[in-house]
């Protein structure tokens, strides 16, 4: 089983460049970010919306029973249709009603971040980062010693983790717009 670990702003801040640590750990929409930074030749792709089993670092995590599938939804972010960053993301729904789950599992190529930073409905926990191993991420995206990023949004109904590993071509992006 792979094991990730994830570490704080304040235990990997020195590992990264400014314009690393900027986007790694920016608290605000990611979605919004790469809208501007695409100027607007934004595009989602989902790759698997499913009922899984997950990873042992992501019950743990989520501090619940490793014995249960969640929903899971993964995607890839593109600008300019250039794939820069490969997210999964986690929803659980305390109240167990279909309509609640629907709400944030049934929203198509609709942004993930448009509801979350809608309103202020949901909090945010700290922003933590790790390398990504390359064999979970899609074969199509497979590449070694990516960042990643993970964090909690959370209110009274929801739990949702998001995880964004971001891609090589994203930085040279980034690079190539200093
Ligand atoms: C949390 C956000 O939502 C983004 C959109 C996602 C989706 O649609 O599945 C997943 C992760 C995020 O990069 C954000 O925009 O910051």
């Amino acid at each position: 089983m792979t094991q990730l670990t994830w570490h704080t702003y304040s235990q990997s801040s020195n590992r990264f460049s400014d314009i690393e640590l900027d986007w790694l750990f920016n608290q605000g929409s990611l979605t919004e970010r790469l809208i501007q930074l695409s100027q607007n030749a934004f595009s989602l792709e989902i790759v698997s919306e499913t009922l899984q089993m997950l990873r042992q670092d992501e019950y743990n995590y989520l501090n619940i029973s490793s014995l249960q599938k969640q929903w899971v939804r993964e995607v890839i972010l593109k600008g300019n249709d250039i794939p820069w960053v490969y997210a999964r993301s986690i929803i659980l729904c305390n109240k167990n009603n279909q309509s609640n789950m629907n709400a944030l599992t049934n929203i198509g190529t609709k942004s993930l971040g448009s509801i979350l930073f809608e309103q202020d409905c949901f909090n945010r926990s700290e922003i933590e980062v790790t390398q990504y191993p390359i064999k979970l991420l899609p074969f199509q995206q497979f590449c070694d010693n990516l960042w990643a990023r993970r964090s909690r949004f959370y209110n009274d109904t929801y739990m949702v983790v998001v995880q964004e590993i971001f891609l090589p071509h994203f930085w040279q992006t980034i690079q190539s717009t200093k």
